[in-house]
């Protein structure tokens, strides 16, 4: 898949951008802060609806107005489809294919896809476990978009349930007994939407770990396929249940087991949102985490071969998803830049930014635009 144009109309700094695009690869060059970033930004927005640098919409649209606009002519198959949607923050996005508006927004999910390698990536690593689960969040919602749903319910029950437990934990008497007995329902929410979030979570990890270890033995000089490793660690002892409906069952059961806890301390503590993604490098004698252990190199590394296993596990399912490569290369050193780009030379198409054209590696050096001034010109 690629994206053969794209229109930005009050996106992060662009009040009106319009950009050709192509397969193979284009590099956006151009000095810092000058909106290399923001138009990878706004593709990569068309894939996640959201973005890799911020949480909420609102910086995204440019300062002093209310509303975003970021169309983009996709080819797929041979096939052009025109994207569109509207960035309303405070208010419910649009979103329109060829013209036609969407009932929902997130029905744009899973038509455009993206991988997006930026230094941001290293919280990936030496992040929280927030930042591990919604990496794999979102490589599920990628592959199955009806899974935006199944984590939004999720997230609803959480609040309404810990809200719950907290009213629970204070109240005395019937009050206290009322609210348990209203909890009932909300356990049986959070074990049904849990179970369905847990199981597509452990057959990911399942499926992208070949491709992971395959991925660090190409980016860390002198490693094994064997070396790096990712266990999905969750909240509970899920004794060997990998189907929802057992995970529904052990997720109830272990709910029951800690409710003084829970009501004591006013918080759901079993769950999807208490699990852990353990990444781990070295030999089987001698495992150690990542996270606190990992020398800066090798957390980059790990950083890196997460996203090429995304990729490749995406290209496993069929389409090429489009690669951005924000700024990484000035991280990398002459070899692994190299590397990385022999790798990725082959997608159908590879968007790169960098603030120097010495930067991008020879394997990439595709059609480039420089940017500055609010403008983007192609360089011939
Ligand atoms: N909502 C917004 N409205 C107006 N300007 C914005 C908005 N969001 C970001 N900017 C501006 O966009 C610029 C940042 O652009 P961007 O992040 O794309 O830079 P870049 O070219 O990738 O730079 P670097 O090489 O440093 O990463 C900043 O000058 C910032 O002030």
């Amino acid at each position: 898949m690629h994206v053969a144009h794209l229109t930005l109309h009050d996106f992060r700094s662009y009040a009106d951008l319009d950009v050709a695009l192509g397969p193979g690869a284009t590099a956006f060059i151009g000095r810092n802060g000058q909106g290399k970033t923001n138009l990878v930004e706004a593709i990569d927005y068309l894939s996640r609806l959201g973005s890799h640098r911020v949480s909420s919409d609102a910086p995204l649209v440019r300062a002093g107005t209310d509303q975003a606009i970021v169309r983009a002519a996709v080819v797929k198959d041979g096939r052009t489809a025109t994207l569109e949607v509207e960035l309303n923050p405070g208010r419910s996005n649009r979103a329109r294919i060829n013209r036609s508006p969407l009932p929902k927004a997130r029905e744009l999910l899973g038509i455009v896809r993206t991988v997006v390698f930026s230094p941001e990536d290293l919280t990936l690593v030496k992040g929280d476990p927030s930042d591990r689960r919604r990496f794999l969040d979102d490589l599920l919602v990628l592959r199955t978009p009806r899974l935006a749903g199944v984590r939004s319910d999720y997230d609803r029950v959480l609040k309404q349930r810990n809200s719950l437990l907290k009213t629970a934990g204070l109240a005395r008497g019937s009050a206290r007994d009322g609210a348990i007995s209203t909890l009932g329902v909300w356990d049986a929410h959070l074990a049904r939407t849990g179970a369905e979030l847990l199981e597509a979570r452990l057959a990911l990890v399942d499926q992208l770990r070949p491709y992971l270890g395959k991925a660090y033995e190409t980016v860390a000089r002198g490693a094994t396929r064997d070396d790096a490793e990712m266990d999905y660690v969750a909240s509970l002892d899920l004794a060997g249940a990998t189907d929802r409906a057992a995970l529904t069952d052990r997720l109830l059961a272990e709910v029951e087991a800690r409710r003084s806890d829970e009501l004591d301390r006013g918080i759901s503590l079993v769950g999807p949102h208490r699990d852990e993604l353990r990444l781990t490098l070295g030999s089987a004698d001698a495992r150690l985490p990542v996270r606190g252990y990992a020398s800066h190199g090798e957390s980059w590394s790990f950083a890196l071969a997460l996203r090429l296993a995304s990729y490749d596990l995406l290209r496993a399912d069929g389409d090429d998803p489009i690669l951005i490569l924000d700024d990484v290369f000035a991280e990398l050193d002459t070899e692994r830049r190299h590397q990385l780009a022999d790798l990725v030379s082959g997608a159908e198409q590879v968007l790169v930014t960098a603030a120097v054209a010495a930067d991008v590696p020879e394997a990439l050096a595709g059609v480039r635009y420089l940017v500055g001034g609010g403008e983007v010109v192609r360089d011939d």
